[in-house]
């Protein structure tokens, strides 16, 4: 089985979490309150600025030409493609970015930047694939199911895009490449990375839909 087959097996529960999460399902409803949207959109911007930073730290790594500029292109879609997105919420919902990195945004970049820095190459890739794949199972999951005239229309369409899944099955190959030949123990750290990973998607979204911050009375208990 190649390595993101057995990841993915490995993470079937999480995911099925995501995708029952009251924000994604009120999210494909239409239902998801703006201002749990508007949390998970300042937050996102925050994470995404990381995301690319730990994208191009990886590239910094990389043992061949190509994958340097892969992983560089990926950087540069995040900060490129998405800010488009965000753009238009930010505009739709008057959204400011006056934010910080809120608990669930901190723990995720914190994450990838700490094990793209200091952890082997194959093990920042593994903790890098969920934030693609994920996206595009859900969005996918979200798009099957939306609610016609839906105000979040734009997102789930974006996720959902034939251009980001094949974004996606670049980021996949290229895990499959790393992956090829690595020891069994450099395996094992690669897959408890990629659940890791898994495990904070899960988390950024809850902690959105809680509005959760780093002020005492957070996070809010429904
Ligand atoms: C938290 C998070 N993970 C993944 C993506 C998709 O790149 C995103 N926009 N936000």
């Amino acid at each position: 089985m190649s390595f993101t087959q057995d990841a993915w097996s490995s993470i079937t529960g999480i995911y099925q979490d995501i995708l029952d999460h009251p924000f994604n399902k009120e999210l494909g409803e239409g239902t998801l309150a703006k201002e749990r949207f508007q949390f998970y959109m300042k937050q996102d911007s925050l994470y995404l600025e990381d995301f690319a930073r730990a994208l191009a730290i990886a590239a910094s790594k990389a043992p061949t030409p190509d994958d340097i500029v892969l992983l560089l292109d990926f950087a540069k879609g995040a900060i490129v493609a998405e800010r488009s997105l965000h753009q238009f919420y930010f505009d739709f919902f008057e959204i400011q970015l006056d934010a910080e990195r809120e608990p669930g945004c901190f723990t995720y970049t914190k994450f990838l930047l700490s094990t793209a820095s200091h952890d082997s190459y194959e093990v920042g890739i593994a903790a890098l694939l969920p934030c693609f794949w994920i996206y595009r199972e859900v969005g996918l999951h979200i798009h099957k199911h939306a609610k016609p005239g839906n105000t979040y229309q734009k997102w789930i369409d974006m996720y959902s895009s034939p251009e980001f899944s094949a974004v996606v099955d670049q980021a996949i190959d290229l895990t499959d490449r790393v992956a090829d030949g690595v020891s069994a123990a450099t395996r094992l750290e690669m897959q408890e990375a990629f659940i890791k990973s898994t495990q904070l998607e899960w988390m950024f979204w809850d902690s959105a839909y809680r509005l959760r911050t780093w002020s005492p009375e957070s996070p809010q208990s429904s």
